[in-house]
């Protein structure tokens, strides 16, 4: 196993948000919640100490695995693409996000993010998608910030767990109950009940994966 190891200067950059553990960085379409059938440049940020036992990308959660990568390499890659960049992980707010948001937003770039909300919320955003996860919930200022609430459903129990989280995000998020994968099946039945029952919430499926794209 490849370990990324840094010296002084380098920890001292990714301490300011100048350098950031980057997994991978492509072009897609965005799959899931209010932006889906979007195409959009994804940039997947390393380190995440939030230990969902379903995740889809446990390859991120050691940060030590991703070569620590400097904003504007990340950004000049990005700009290329898209003018709609997805920046995920991982967990995004594990680091300073500041140095990313301004170089995108420099380039005119729309920015979004994926996070579980469970560290304190950096940089300046145009779209945040909060999934708040039981092991660590979310720090107080994603209720405010949240332009979308994503909560994933393994079991009947999370229908309930989602609405006490509808109950502290700001009037005009949007709310979504998306399957965990593996649990798809047996759980899609409880949501489209539940969606109907309660319509102020949709359903978000992870359709990049019904459509074979990353
Ligand atoms: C991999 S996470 C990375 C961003 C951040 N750590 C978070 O959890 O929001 C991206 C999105 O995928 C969702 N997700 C992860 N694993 C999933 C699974 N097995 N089924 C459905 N959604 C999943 C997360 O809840 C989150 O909304
Ligand atoms: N196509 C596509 N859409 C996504 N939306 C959120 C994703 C994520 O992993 O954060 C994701 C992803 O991994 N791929
Ligand atoms: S918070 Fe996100 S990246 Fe971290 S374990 Fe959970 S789903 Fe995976
Ligand atoms: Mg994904």
């Amino acid at each position: 196993m490849y370990l990324c190891t840094m010296d002084d200067h380098q920890s001292a950059l990714v301490e300011a948000g100048q350098m950031l553990p980057l997994m991978e960085a492509f072009y897609t379409i965005q799959g899931e919640g209010a932006h889906t059938g979007r195409a959009a440049y994804f940039i997947r940020v390393g380190g995440c100490d939030v230990g969902c036992h379903w995740c889809d990308v446990k390859e991120s959660w050691n940060a030590d695995l991703h070569p620590p990568t400097r904003v504007e390499d990340i950004v000049d890659g990005a700009a290329e693409y898209s003018k709609t960049i997805v920046v995920t992980g991982g967990e995004p707010f594990m680091w300073n996000m500041v140095p990313l948001t301004d170089a995108l937003h420099a380039k005119g770039i729309s920015i979004h993010v994926e996070t579980s909300g469970a560290y304190p919320l950096s940089g300046s955003w145009d779209w945040v998608c909060l999934s708040p996860k039981k092991t660590m919930p979310p720090k107080d200022e994603f209720y405010a910030a949240a332009n979308e609430l994503k909560v994933i459903v393994y079991n009947k129990h999370d229908l309930k767990w989602a609405e006490e989280h509808a109950a502290k995000v700001n009037d005009s998020c949007l709310l979504y109950l998306q399957p965990e994968w593996s649990r798809r099946d047996e759980v899609m039945p409880l949501i489209t009940e539940f969606v109907m029952k309660n319509p102020r919430w949709q359903v978000s499926l992870q359709t990049h994966k019904y459509l074979g794209i990353p």
